[in-house]
């Protein structure tokens, strides 16, 4: 069978991190027979720029045409001042949210040749390997009413932080069977003690642990869970989190990995087909300078061969050439501590090279 993957590089980095993964992949189709063919679609600015649309018509037959979607990055400073519809960002969210993809995993997973590039000691981090699951498409993201209006003669912003029972359910169901799989422990995320919507999410997670009783539940107020994270990571299997909460809490959480550009994501609905992108941004600061980490999307290419094309087999090839390109000394600047530090295009030349 041959799979179909759309490429959308995005904007900044993103098509720079996206390039190295293709690399990887070509080595799949030429030296282990994965039938695959790609096709590209832009995306945010870069979607914005040609069509006047961050999410346009031609990319969204695109993101629906195929069995996943490998992306890169959006966004960028010459954005910032568009009309929030017609923002990178609101690109992004509206393909998510077009597509399905509600279950956001983001795995923080430490590379032991890693260990002195994280901003925490060794020893709290040493065999790091915990995960993420963020509900993608509800929360404050996506609630309404939203905006910026005049209340008594005073401009006001406001957003809905908002969800259902029933996204609650299918994230928290997403999350006790990821537990089941690891070491069955779920950890429930939110702000319970001051916010209505968090008191739902905790009840509904309670409600369903009769369901799972090979899971340890438990429950962590978002502003201990980040202090949490940083003094004992290793106490956590699994998290499960809002949208807005998780998007904080795993851009915390690569820091324990080493740097942000380690760490990869999948975005998935119901069925097999979904999204995988790394967790970063477009960096704009450091973008066209071959210095951006590729790592995290080659790993979400991983991530993608394992969940949307059943491949776990080619996705272990993946994940031990990034290891064995690490345990040679390679780097890039941001996880520099004592490697070889060497750009973008040589760290994707590099994990090619190393697959098996
Ligand atoms: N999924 C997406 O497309 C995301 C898009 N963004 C957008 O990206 C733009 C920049 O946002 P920031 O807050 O600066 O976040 P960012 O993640 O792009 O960058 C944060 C910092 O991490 C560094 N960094 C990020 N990825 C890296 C990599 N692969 N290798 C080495 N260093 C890396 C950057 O240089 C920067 O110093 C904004 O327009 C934002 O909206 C932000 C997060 C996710
Ligand atoms: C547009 C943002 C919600 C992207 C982001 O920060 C993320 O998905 O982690
Ligand atoms: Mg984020």
């Amino acid at each position: 069978m041959t799979f179909k993957i759309t490429l959308m590089g995005g904007d900044g980095i993103g098509p720079e991190v996206v390039a190295q993964a293709v690399k990887v992949l070509d080595v799949l189709r030429t030296r282990h027979g994965l039938e695959v063919e790609t096709q590209d679609a832009l995306v945010g600015g870069a979607a914005y720029d040609a069509y006047g649309d961050p999410y346009p018509a031609q990319t969204q037959a695109l993101a629906r045409d195929c069995d996943a979607i490998l992306f890169g990055a959006i966004g960028g400073p010459q954005y910032d001042d568009l009309p929030r519809d017609k923002r990178p960002e609101s690109g992004l969210l509206a393909m998510r949210a077009d597509l399905g993809l509600y279950a956001n995993l983001r795995p923080a997973i430490l590379f032991e040749e890693l260990a002195s590039a994280s901003s925490l000691k060794p020893d709290i981090v040493a065999g790091l390997d915990i995960l993420i699951v963020r509900e993608l498409t509800g929360g404050i993201y996506f609630g309404k009413p939203r905006g910026i209006e005049e209340r008594n003669g005073i401009k006001t912003g406001f957003n809905t932080l908002v969800y259902g029972e029933d996204e609650i359910r299918r994230i928290a169901k997403t999350a006790f069977e990821a537990a089941q799989r690891r070491n069955g422990r779920l950890c429930s995320v939110d702000k319970a003690n001051v916010l209505d919507v968090s008191q739902l999410w905790r009840d509904t997670v309670n409600a369903m642990a009769a369901d799972y009783p090979d899971v340890e539940v438990s429950h962590m107020y978002v502003d201990n869970a980040s202090m949490q994270l940083v003094r004992d990571p290793k106490q956590f299997d699994v998290i499960v989190t809002g949208n807005l909460f998780g998007d904080i809490l795993s851009d915390l959480a690569a820091m324990l990995t080493g740097s942000i550009g380690m760490l990869p994501s999948a975005s998935l609905g119901e069925g097999g087909h979904g999204m995988y992108e790394p967790v970063h941004g477009s960096a704009p600061d450091i973008a066209g300078q071959d210095k951006a980490n590729p790592l995290a999307t080659i790993l979400s290419l991983a991530m993608l061969l394992r969940h949307s094309l059943n491949r776990g087999d080619l996705a272990e090839l993946v994940e031990s050439a990034v290891a064995k390109v690490l345990a040679q000394g390679l780097r890039t600047g941001d996880i520099a501590a004592g490697g070889d530090v060497v750009g973008t295009a040589a760290m994707g030349d590099a994990v090619a090279a190393a697959i098996a």
